[in-house]
């Protein structure tokens, strides 16, 4: 079988390596971009930036300092958006985060929030006329805009934030105010120095009642000039773990005054009068919020992806050690410890992929809905949203430290990406809903669904169907080979359900004994581990059904990992499935047994199936995960180019280290 990774001057182990491959890479590509014209499609978006040499970095960016990655940032997605003929603007999934990543890489840049949120919410929070006003305006890039919520004060709790907007009916205006410094909004991508409008979430008084948090569209900046507007101050946040191309911002407002339809009137609305109009869901409002956690998951597995590519590459062409002394040192990649560690993250990522997939298309479901005023599914897009954002944001960042570690000191450096890739990732725990938070989102619809069950209704939602189904009460496994996918489910399927009764009645005495609030509280910690197993299920479904609908020829080595990922997770939970003798402990060594079967089948394939992802160095920003495996080289090339090597002797040595020395020897 031809293979497009190898070529001539690689690294012979990697070569090797990928000459093992058991299966059609392109195939297997085609399948986990989600087809032929897909990937047909990244490779024509590849080839266009990298013969655009200015959407390119004059130097790696770790050597840069604040300022210049601003300034490169900012250079970068202008010459990029100057440059969208190339891309289909429908499919922002697809080919327009694949352009973004290769362009931008990890660091974030002027208008991340633009295409994030600011535009989504124009999309989905305006009425006709205002959409018609601010979405041309917006796309144009006329004007750059954010999503400012979060406040210093309160990011989580949204009915508490302290920005003010009053209507005042005489003159039909909104008086946007910050009545104290925790008011201030603080974190907005883009909004420090950058964005020139911006969504603004503020409680809104009409009437002299508050009616809530509500968006408002908001001029932050003189569009000449671009120096704030009277009564606003705003600013850079300062340096952060990742994503520093980015100038997060703070904002302050002192009574500044907006037109009445500058309020986004999708759902709610204030008339002339001050007459209120409440939406016709509740939270209708959080919208924006549903949409990024739903296009967030590709964007962690992508980054999970990247990190195990990275690693199991670098695993490859890395000797250290014998296993038969005297007999040579041997690949790292072949210690079972190694593949225990990557492995798993390699499954996990493919698990998140294809449950983004998923998530993506029952968020067009949605919103198709929601345009004939249907509100049906919010909750189960808000459930599942919320969870596997929380899930998938959590095992990434452990997964990438844990590929950084299997690279040894080398992970530690820069040139790794790992840090970067950390950085930028990890943020996702936090944002669009800190993890804990959002898993209590999902546990309230799961204790709704119990609740069902207890009153005798059978009628729950598909991705809940299980808490009402009566299961096995043993589990079906008798060997590893004729371990089925269902008994895989069915045995996910007997703990997810116990530990929403558990949390269901623990929660239920709890009630008995405090008000729901209190109890709730005190039950927390259960809550969350139940919406944790509701997700892993859910995904492990996810993945294994995908599976069965792979080319036949992919089938037996994307069916090695999905049953990974799978066993991974029961054997690091044995407890949970040994509750009431569900399962012996002879079954579960058996599953451990399988996990190293695993292993084993997977470890040939297992630089194939990084390269299947499809990435390229220039995604990638690795020297250890380079694709032609000639690591060593390119580490000293990388490190010539850092900024203290530019002379032999630096002026430092001469104020501080140089005086020193001499007086010390001066001295003996
Ligand atoms: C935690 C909650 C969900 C609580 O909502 P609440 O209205 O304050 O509380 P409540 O009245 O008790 O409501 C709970 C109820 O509201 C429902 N709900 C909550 N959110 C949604 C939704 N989106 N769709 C549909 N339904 C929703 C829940 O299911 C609850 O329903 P229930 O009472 O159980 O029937 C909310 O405060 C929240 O979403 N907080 C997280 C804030 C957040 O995500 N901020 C993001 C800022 S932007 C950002 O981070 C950008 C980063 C982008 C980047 O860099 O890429
Ligand atoms: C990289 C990054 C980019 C961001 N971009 C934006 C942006 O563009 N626009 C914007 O508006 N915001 C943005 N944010 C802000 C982000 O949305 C908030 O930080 C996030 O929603 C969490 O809120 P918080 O900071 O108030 O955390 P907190 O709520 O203060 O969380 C602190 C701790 O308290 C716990 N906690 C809080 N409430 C509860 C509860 N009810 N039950 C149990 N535990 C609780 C949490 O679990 C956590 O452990 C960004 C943040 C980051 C890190």
């Amino acid at each position: 079988m031809s293979n497009r990774w190898i070529q001539p001057g690689d690294n012979v182990d990697i070569t090797n390596e990928r000459k093992k491959c058991t299966f059609d890479i392109e195939k297997m590509s085609a399948f986990i971009h989600g087809g032929e014209d897909k990937l047909q499609r990244r490779r024509e978006i590849l080839e266009y930036v990298k013969s655009n040499k200015s959407l390119g970095d004059p130097q790696p960016i770790e050597f840069m300092t604040r300022n210049e990655r601003v300034e490169n940032a900012s250079r970068k997605i202008v010459e990029m958006t100057n440059n969208t003929d190339q891309i289909d603007g429908s499919d922002f999934f697809g080919e327009g985060m694949y352009y973004q990543a290769l362009t931008m890489g990890r660091d974030l840049h002027a208008m991340s929030l633009h295409y994030v949120m600011f535009i989504p919410t124009l999309q989905g929070q305006t009425d006709d006329e205002q959409l018609d006003h601010w979405l041309s305006l917006a796309i144009a890039r006329a004007i750059v805009g954010t999503y400012a919520q979060t406040e210093l004060g309160h990011g989580t709790n949204l009915s508490k934030l302290e920005t003010t907007a009053h209507y005042d009916p005489k003159t039909e205006e909104f008086v946007l105010n910050s009545p104290t410094i925790t008011a201030a909004k603080w974190w907005p991508g883009a909004l420090g120095k950058s964005s020139n409008y911006a969504v603004v979430v503020a409680q809104l008084y009409t009437q002299g009642e508050c009616k809530g948090p509500h968006p408002f569209i908001v001029q932050l900046r003189e569009m000449d000039t671009h120096k704030p507007l009277k009564g606003i101050t705003l600013g850079d946040i300062g340096p952060k773990l990742g994503i520093n191309g980015s100038d997060n911002g703070f904002l302050l407002f002192d009574h500044v005054r907006i037109p009445r339809r500058h309020m986004l009137m999708r759902y709610s609305k204030v008339l002339p009068d001050g007459t209120y109009i409440k939406p016709q869901h509740s939270k209708l409002g959080y919208g924006t919020m549903v949409f990024v956690r739903s296009i967030m998951i590709k964007d962690q597995a992508s980054q999970l992806g990247a990190a195990s590519t990275i690693a199991i590459r670098y695993a490859s062409v890395r000797r250290q050690g014998e296993i038969i002394p005297n007999s040579g040192e041997v690949q790292i990649l072949d210690y079972q410890t190694q593949q225990y560690r990557l492995f798993p993250q390699l499954a996990r990522a493919f698990a998140f992929l294809f449950a983004a997939y998923e998530i993506r298309d029952l968020y067009m479901k949605v919103t198709e809905q929601l345009t004939h005023g249907n509100t049906e599914l919010l909750p189960e897009i808000h459930a599942l949203s919320s969870g596997l954002k929380s899930v998938v944001s959590w095992d990434t960042a452990q997964g990438i430290e844990q590929c950084r570690l299997a690279c040894g000191g080398h992970g530690y450096s820069q040139a790794s990406a790992f840090p970067e890739i950390y950085g930028y990732a990890v943020g996702g725990c936090t944002y669009e809903g800190e993890n804990i938070v959002m898993l209590q989102q999902v546990a309230r619809f799961l204790m709704k669904a119990a609740e069902e069950v207890k009153k005798g209704s059978a009628n729950l939602a598909e991705i809940c169907a299980y808490i009402g189904r009566k299961g096995e009460q043993h589990s079906r496994f008798t060997s590893v080979d004729s371990y089925r996918d269902e008994d895989i489910v069915s045995d996910l399927e007997y703990v997810a359900r116990q530990q929403v009764f558990r949390a269901y009645e623990k929660l239920r005495k709890a009630q008995q004994q405090a008000n729901s609030e209190t109890a709730w509280n005190s039950c927390s910690v259960e809550l969350c581990k139940t919406s944790r197993w509701h997700v892993r299920l859910y995904l492990v479904k996810n993945f294994l059904a995908k599976v069965s609908t792979a080319p036949s020829d992919l089938r037996a080595v994307l069916h090695d990992v999905a049953r990974l990922y799978a066993f991974d997770i029961i054997t690091s939970s044995s407890g949970n499935f040994y509750e009431n003798g569900y399962m012996r402990e002879d079954q579960m060594n058996e599953i451990r047994e399988g996990v190293y079967k695993c292993l084993h089948r997977i470890r040939p394939n297992a630089v194939s199936l990084v390269d299947s992802w499809d990435y390229d160095d220039r995604e990638l920003k690795s020297v250890l995960g380079r694709r032609d495996g000639n690591v060593y080289p390119a580490l000293l090339e990388w490190a010539k180019q850092s900024p203290l090597n530019k002379t032999e002797v630096l002026p430092t040595f001469d104020k501080y280290l140089g005086p020193m020395m001499r007086e010390a020897k001066s001295k003996l």
